[in-house]
């Protein structure tokens, strides 16, 4: 498998709309276009970073993985997204190497990236999020 760079940080936070007022108004980031993703029930709000970007994650339902994070953790880093060349390739190198993954297959991401999660357990505590762009 091939990994471009860090695509995304992704920062768990109770609420979009307040928490982007501090990364565009203090830290003078520029936000991109809120999006809600159904499936991973989110909304997010990307901010290019140089040459990666921070994703904010607000949850859509008590029973999402945003919001269970934040219930066991508080606000804070969620994951960690590193951009891939190609995903199914990726995933099926890690399936083979005996990889946790929490995503066999790929899934739809923000933007139409395609995504896939790999467990924290089998990274030294940290989520990682697989990402390819088109
Ligand atoms: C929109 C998209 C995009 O970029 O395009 C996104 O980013 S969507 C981003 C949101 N979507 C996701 O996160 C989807 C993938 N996530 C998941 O499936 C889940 O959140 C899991 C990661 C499997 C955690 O599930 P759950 O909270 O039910 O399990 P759990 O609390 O029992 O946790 C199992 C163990 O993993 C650890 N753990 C849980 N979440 C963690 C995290 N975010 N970072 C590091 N460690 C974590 C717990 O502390 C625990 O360790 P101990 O056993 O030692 O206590
Ligand atoms: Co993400």
């Amino acid at each position: 498998m091939k990994v471009l760079k860090v695509d995304h940080i992704g920062i768990a936070v109770s609420n979009l709309e307040e928490s982007l007022k501090f990364y565009t108004e203090v830290l003078g980031l520029k936000a991109e276009g809120t999006e809600v993703v159904e499936e991973q029930k989110v909304k997010v709000a990307f901010l290019p970073c140089g040459d990666s970007e921070l994703e904010l994650l607000e949850s859509t339902s008590p029973d999402g993985p945003i919001a269970k994070f934040i219930e066991k953790n508080g606000e804070g880093i969620q994951h960690i997204a590193l951009r891939v060349e190609n995903i199914e390739e990726a995933l099926a190198e890690l399936k083979e190497k005996g990889v946790r993954l929490i995503d066999e297959k790929p899934r739809y991401g923000a933007g139409g990236a395609s995504i896939a999660f790999v467990h924290p357990k089998a990274t030294k505590g940290v989520l990682l999020e697989l990402s390819e762009r088109k």
